[in-house]
């Protein structure tokens, strides 16, 4: 696996306020990494930091081998993407025209426009004002012009905080073909589902430190009970993952009485609360 973004040790000091400490990861080529942390945890700080729109304190960072500074930025603004919730469009203008604008200034080609409208399921409202779109229909140009210059990597701060489900799994369809297509995503989001849903692997951020870094499933297993619930007519029942467990699933299967059997798996926000005594909201 080749590495595609590297942070080591790194740290933010707003004035005397410490946003991020000790920070440490690595996020692969090709993966959805997600950054899963409750507001003021420090994950708009970090992206702002790999996207070269603020300056660090301490510690070391490259995206693409490359220091994201000030004297690097034109090597490699041009290869990443980013979605914020500042959306930036120009609401008397069309779809269509506002990603005009955008392909002017990455010198991309007009005609690029009909893949990438398709890709955010905008080519019949290619001529509505933005003024007149939905917040989700927003969101969604707001990700055509991250992606219409086919960049390497993605970086969405909250991609689909306050979108409706139907909007969110949209926006999530469309991020898994990108991803498949071979983009690189980093992640931020505070909602759990989102992360389970879309992420190979999460860090958890509390108070600007990583306070775990695995798969979702990994993470899941690590920190179980290890015990099954097994619905029967008498009510749920608790058996453990171990020989004993088995036997009473075979005896119920056997007598007919098993109705239902659940995994006792916590989900991540349950994790998180576990590991940092806080939630996720
Ligand atoms: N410009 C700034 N000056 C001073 N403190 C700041 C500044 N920007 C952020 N902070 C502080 O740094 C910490 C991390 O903020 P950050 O915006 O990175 O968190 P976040 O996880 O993205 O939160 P949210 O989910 O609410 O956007 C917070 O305590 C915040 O108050």
């Amino acid at each position: 696996m080749e590495s595609i973004i590297e942070v080591d040790n790194l740290a933010k000091m707003y004035q005397k306020k410490q946003a991020l400490k000790n920070l440490s990861f690595q996020v692969q080529k090709g993966e959805i990494f997600g950054f899963l942390g409750p507001s003021g945890s420090g994950k708009t700080t970090t992206v702002k930091i790999l996207t070269s729109q603020l300056r660090f304190t301490s510690g070391r960072v490259t995206v693409f081998g490359i220091a994201p500074d000030r004297s690097s930025k034109a090597s490699y603004l041009g290869r990443i993407g980013i979605l914020t919730d500042n959306s930036g469009l120009y609401d008397r203008l069309s779809v269509y025209d506002n990603l005009v604008l955008f392909c002017r200034l990455y010198g991309v080609p007009e005609k690029s426009l009909e893949g990438v409208l398709d890709a955010v399921n905008l080519s019949a409202d290619r001529n509505t004002l933005v003024q007149r779109l939905s917040k989700g229909m927003k969101q969604r140009v707001t990700l055509a012009r991250a992606i219409l210059h086919r960049p390497e990597i993605l970086f969405l701060d909250e991609p689909t905080s306050a979108l409706d489900p139907v909007n969110v799994l949209q926006i999530h369809e469309t991020l898994r073909r990108l991803n498949r297509e071979g983009t690189t995503i980093f992640l931020t989001t505070h909602n759990m589902q989102e992360a389970e849903a879309l992420c190979d692997r999460v860090a958890f951020l509390n108070n600007g430190e990583i306070s775990a870094l695995d798969t979702p499933l990994q993470l899941r297993l690590q920190h179980g009970d290890q015990t099954i619930t097994l619905t029967t007519p008498k009510g749920p029942e608790i058996v453990g993952k171990n020989a004993a467990g088995a036997i009473r699933i075979n005896e119920l299967i056997r007598s007919g009485e098993l109705m239902a059997i659940h995994s006792n798996e916590p989900t991540l926000g349950d994790i998180f609360v576990k590991l940092t005594g806080r939630g996720l909201e």
